[in-house]
């Protein structure tokens, strides 16, 4: 056996032909060597790691469904404007992973103001005051996104405690006598002691109301001018038609008041006709109800307060003068669309 293998192994040597192959030969090419080791490896991969690919595959892809990177719910982007996404790319990728319906919900509210359906981006002036912050629970009752400017001149904390924590609410102890940029929507301007025995202290009127015609026509906010029945004065006529242009002192003791309110409503009209801005204006009249300071010096709070000490109640003057009242939440649910 020995002597013939090695006669063969001769004849092709020196032959210099291929020799077929043969299924029990000792001897491989090079060749054959590296398609057998091609074909060891093939058969093992797809006898075991294959599927474990396959696995590792599935396994990755399941990851990324339930925690895609992008995610805005993730603690790494509290805030929509902290996010690095653009806007626009977010319904595209909540279509495409067909989301359920609520998380879609939460990702349109972190949207920013200016680029959602409904939602609106709302300052108010004076929004820890007592009518301000019946405004804001409107506000936010409604929907919005808001923002309170105060200097906690006659506004108070407590007035908006139920507000805090609330993402859609903001608080920014500022005075609006001096410029404040802010981008929003519309413009509610309170921000104005409005009992006699505070606003002579602090006759805010023109030059707050100035800032804030200013940044309305800045960022093309709508702007809300809450006035006062005290632009008639002393009136004439009784009782007053919005025609009636009033009978006032412009030196007297009221006068940084009711001239001044005066004057912000000549300077909002300014505003509308000049720069196009969307101007409404609200003559309030003596307004009562929660949240009014009981040193507030008004009647109703005065007469509340003598009562409940079980004091007299005092009436200035000779008592003939008259008033319109109206309750808090009758009121400013007209400044509301
Ligand atoms: O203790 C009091 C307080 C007030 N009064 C009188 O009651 C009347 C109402 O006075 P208030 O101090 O309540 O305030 P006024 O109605 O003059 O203006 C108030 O309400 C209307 C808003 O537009 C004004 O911004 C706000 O100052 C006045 O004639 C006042 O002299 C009393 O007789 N006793």
């Amino acid at each position: 056996m020995n002597i013939s293998c090695d006669s063969s192994e001769l004849i092709h040597r020196s032959n210099r032909k291929p020799i077929p192959d043969q299924p029990h030969s000792s001897f491989s090419s090079p060749i054959s060597l590296r398609k057998q080791t091609t074909n060891r490896i093939m058969t093992n991969i797809v006898l075991y790691r294959l599927p474990f690919l396959l696995i590792g595959i599935t396994i990755t892809i399941l990851f990324f469904y339930t925690f895609p990177l992008n995610d805005l719910d993730s603690p790494y982007y509290p805030d929509s404007s902290s996010s690095p996404l653009s806007s626009s790319a977010l319904p595209a990728r909540r279509v495409l992973l067909e989301e359920p319906p609520m998380k879609k919900q939460s990702v349109m509210t972190r949207v920013p103001g200016g680029v959602r359906g409904k939602r609106k981006r709302i300052v108010v002036t004076g929004g820890a005051g007592f009518v301000g912050s019946h405004l804001v629970d409107r506000l936010i009752e409604r929907g919005d996104s808001v923002i309170v400017v105060d200097n906690m001149f006659t506004g108070r904390k407590d007035n908006l405690l139920h507000h805090f924590g609330n993402p859609n609410f903001e608080l920014i102890r500022h005075d609006v006598v001096e410029p404040i940029l802010l981008e929003v929507d519309q413009i509610y301007h309170l921000a104005c002691p409005a009992s006699p025995v505070h606003y002579k202290y602090n006759p805010t009127n023109v030059m707050g109301t100035l800032n804030m015609l200013g940044l309305a026509k800045r960022v093309g906010a709508r702007f809300l001018l809450t006035s006062t029945s005290e632009v008639y004065g002393d009136p004439l006529q009784h009782p007053q038609a919005e025609t009636y242009w009033g009978h006032v002192n412009p030196i007297g003791v009221r006068s940084c008041y009711d001239e001044g309110k005066r004057t912000a409503e000549t300077l909002a009209m300014d505003y509308h006709r000049g720069a196009g801005i969307e101007v409404r204006i609200a003559r309030i009249f003596n307004t009562y109800g929660p949240r009014m300071c009981l040193d507030d010096g008004r009647v109703v709070s005065n007469f509340v307060a003598q009562a409940l000490r079980k004091e007299p109640l005092t009436v200035y003057g000779d008592g003939k003068q008259t008033r319109s009242f109206q309750y808090v939440s009758d009121l400013v649910i007209l400044f509301l669309d």
